[in-house]
């Protein structure tokens, strides 16, 4: 492997600037308004509303709610962003004389109760009327004339800055204006608000009909200009009515949560204990049926299947079994590696029985108030022992049953602990109740929990074998399609120490890799590919090496290869590759037979030897002053197993047969001894290493072109290049 040291890894920075920009662009595109108001700044002004702009409206639920940008609407250009309503009803009552009367009455008009200064105020509250006049086809026969009528009405007496940042301060002077604290109070201020809102408003403004004079609108466009009016009121009706929908429907919302609360506050003063409880109870006691889950869908346990065989009889038929006196469990404990089956056992067994499945897990319990944990332990037991025969299994059972001094993070932990203890003791072993924890840590359990009539039964749910990876693969590939030529057993060779729920993940991932790249089946390409991934992390094809460094590493890399091929007792390679992966430029992959539980003397040689590959292979080629970093796992590794021969499998002649556990507590001679040792170990692997890559070095270069060629080469490539043959072009 040639790993990156933390020096020389390349890294990819996405400036600052950009990111910034990612985040912000969408909204300034779209408003201006608020984008820069702080979180703070918004906790202090939501309640109130904000005032209806030309871009911006808020609900109450506090999402904004915005008018597709329109540059054409700018009030502020216009000099209209800070009118009153009491000018808007003035405006209109000169321009469209009796255009309130006229109006035809939408259905779901409402009567306010407090009286605004207008009949149109009353009915739609504030509207935004110099948006829709802008909009209106008058503006554009007469934008001149318009713009000066706007242009005066901008020296009313009025303060508001309806646009740009929003500050605490300025929000509440606007609130001393009129027209916004009108359409705030009618959105949302209760009743008695709106009316010390409303009180002072004074608003004596000079008619537009002054106006038109003034600015000599003639007479033949005085109609346009109403008609002008017409139609942007009826389109900022609309816009209002919708408005208002959406509130009342938030509103409505809002009060049916709070009769919900005061409900549950009447029924239990400890609100959260209480909504906490039922809900979490409620989860916990809902069976599920598992007749789809057989144990014909846990594969690679055989062990602990065949030992929860019984426990399914007796689930099937509790009487039968006791009827000789003849006591089973009420309580199994699973036990293995995060991953593994222990849940899907569980319910197989449950299905198996086709008996109700009850399942908890054992975070839930712990809780923070008195008793929660406790009464849901008893509610669970309760359903269950109603429901016998069933299966309640509880996960994470450490978690409940651990052995914790009581600690104020889980004060209550302990009468959660002997709830559970009094249920289990509570219950015969014939009412058919079995109950499956589950946990990764069995030492951390409660001593008190697996003692005999509870948890006294412990079934290990093993990492898988080889032969389980392969019954597992086989069982997932069976789900997506997959090419003939796919063979499960060599990716169970690679995957050692992988759990059912890795592998599963393993075949998943090939088929996703298999549907970016636009194929239709999954091969045995993806499933090396998602292999590496999961063991070494994503490819990093982005990352820019240069060809001094892909250079290298294909030579440090056929080194470990050849090593590998002409060493008698070492794996057989899998497959050799340039391409970054997580923190690597490239690695050797082998392959043992099978898993190994044992390892020789010269198969751990052999290993050493492997490793030194790579720094041997730079040092010929690039010679002494040219050797790199690269080389630093592949020490690593190579020193861990000549420090264990040496310490612990007594393969060290001078220091015989004998394990030294604690090497910083020995002898100072003792200490030097086995330093001297592994140094002689390590040393004679690099001579050897150094031999072969000698003897083969035409191979050796040979390889390394290949690998610059096509960057990844399998066991079959790496052979026909080895035996001298040319690699037909991929
Ligand atoms: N032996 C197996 N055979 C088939 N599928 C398996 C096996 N082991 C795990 N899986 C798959 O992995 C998933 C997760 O496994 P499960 O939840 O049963 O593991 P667990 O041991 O309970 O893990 P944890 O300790 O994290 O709760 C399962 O739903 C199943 O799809
Ligand atoms: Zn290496």
């Amino acid at each position: 492997m040639f790993s990156l040291s933390s020096t020389v890894q390349p890294q990819v920075t996405v400036p600052l600037s950009h990111l910034i920009n990612a985040f912000h662009s969408p909204k300034n595109i779209s408003v201006s308004v608020n984008t820069s108001v702080s979180p703070k700044q918004h906790r202090d002004t939501v309640p109130e509303h904000e005032a209806p702009s030309s871009e911006v409206i808020v609900h109450p639920n506090l999402s904004y709610m915005r008018k597709p940008f329109d540059p054409a609407l700018n009030l502020k250009d216009l000099g209209l962003s800070e009118l009153k309503i009491g000018q808007i009803d003035k405006l209109v009552e000169n321009l469209l004389p009796g255009f309130y009367k006229d109006k035809r009455v939408s259905s779901c008009w409402h009567t306010s109760h407090i009286s605004a200064q207008s009949f149109f105020e009353n009915k739609y509250g504030h509207l935004d009327m110099f948006s829709t006049l802008r909009s209106s086809s008058l503006y554009r026969q007469h934008p001149k004339t318009l713009r000066s009528i706007c242009s005066d009405l901008q020296y009313f007496p009025v303060f508001i800055q309806s646009r740009g940042f929003k500050t605490l301060k300025s929000r509440t002077r606007r609130l001393q204006s009129t027209s916004e604290r009108l359409a705030e109070a009618q959105n949302i201020a209760p009743s008695f608000v709106k009316g010390f809102l409303l009180r002072d408003r004074g608003t004596d403004l000079e008619s537009l009909d002054k106006l038109m004079k003034t600015k000599n609108i003639p007479e033949a466009h005085q109609d346009a200009f109403k008609t002008g009016f017409a139609e942007g009121f009826l389109k900022a009706q609309a816009l209002t009515q919708k408005t208002n929908d959406s509130l009342r429907r938030t509103r409505l919302i809002l009060f049916v949560l709070l009769l919900f609360g005061i409900y549950g506050l009447l029924k239990n003063p400890f609100l959260s204990v209480r909504f906490r409880t039922t809900t979490g109870l409620d989860s916990a006691v809902d069976p599920v049926q598992m007749k789809n889950v057989t144990f014909e869908h846990v594969k690679g346990v055989e062990e602990a299947k065949q030992e929860l065989q019984e426990v399914v009889e007796f689930l099937k038929n509790p009487q039968k079994f006791t009827v000789l006196g003849g006591k089973l469990p009420k309580g199994i404990l699973l036990v293995g590696p995060p991953g593994t089956g222990k849940t899907l056992l569980a319910r197989a067994v449950a299905g198996e029985a086709d008996v109700p499945f009850y399942y908890a897990s054992g975070s839930e319990f712990d809780e923070m108030f008195v008793g929660v944990g406790a009464s849901r332990i008893r509610n669970l037991f309760r359903e269950a022992k109603a429901n016998a025969p069933c299966v309640i299994f509880i996960d994470e059972l450490d978690s409940v049953g651990g052995k914790r001094i009581e600690s104020p993070m889980h004060p209550y932990s302990r009468q959660t602990i002997n709830q559970l203890l009094a249920e289990m003791d509570g219950f015969k072993p014939n009412e058919g109740v079995i109950i499956i924890g589950a946990t990764n840590f069995p030492e951390a359990l409660d001593n008190a929990l697996i003692r005999p009539g509870r948890f006294d039964m412990q079934v290990t749910v093993p990492r898988p074998d080889v032969k389980g990876r392969t019954e597992i693969l086989k069982w997932y590939l069976n789900k997506i399609k997959f090419d003939k030529s796919v063979d499960p057993e060599i990716i169970a060779r690679g995957t050692v120490g992988f759990s059912g729920a890795e592998l599963e993940n393993l075949v998943n991932q090939a088929a996703l890799k298999a549907a970016v790249d636009g194929k239709e089946m999954v091969t045995m390409k993806e499933l090396e590919f998602s292999k590496d991934k999961i063991l070494m992390g994503p490819e990093r094809r982005s990352v820019e090496i240069d060809n001094k460094n892909k250079t290298i590493t294909a030579y440090h890399e056929s080194g470990h290869a050849i090593i590998a091929y002409y060493t008698k007792d070492a794996m057989p390679i899998n497959k050799a590759t340039i391409m970054p992966r997580g923190p690597t430029l490239g690695h050797v992959s082998l392959l043992p037979e099978n898993d190994r539980w044992n390892e020789t003397r010269a198969q751990l040689l052999a290993q050493m030897d492997v490793s030194m590959g790579g720094r041997v292979a730079e040092e010929l080629i690039f010679g002494t002053d040219h050797i790199t970093t690269g080389a630093s796992s592949d020490f690593d590794n190579a020193t861990k197993i000549a420090k264990r021969m040496v310490t612990k499998f007594g393969m060290s002649e001078k220091l015989g047969v004998m394990t030294y556990s604690d090497t910083g507590k020995l002898s100072p001679e003792t200490q030097s001894a086995i330093e001297q040792e592994i140094r002689i170990l390590l040393r004679e692997s690099y001579e050897r290493a150094k031999h072969i890559l000698k003897t083969h070095a035409k191979e050796h270069k040979n390889l390394a072109e290949a690998l610059l060629t096509y960057e990844t080469l399998d066991a079959k490539e790496i052979q026909i290049v080895l035996e001298g043959k040319k690699l037909e072009v991929r």
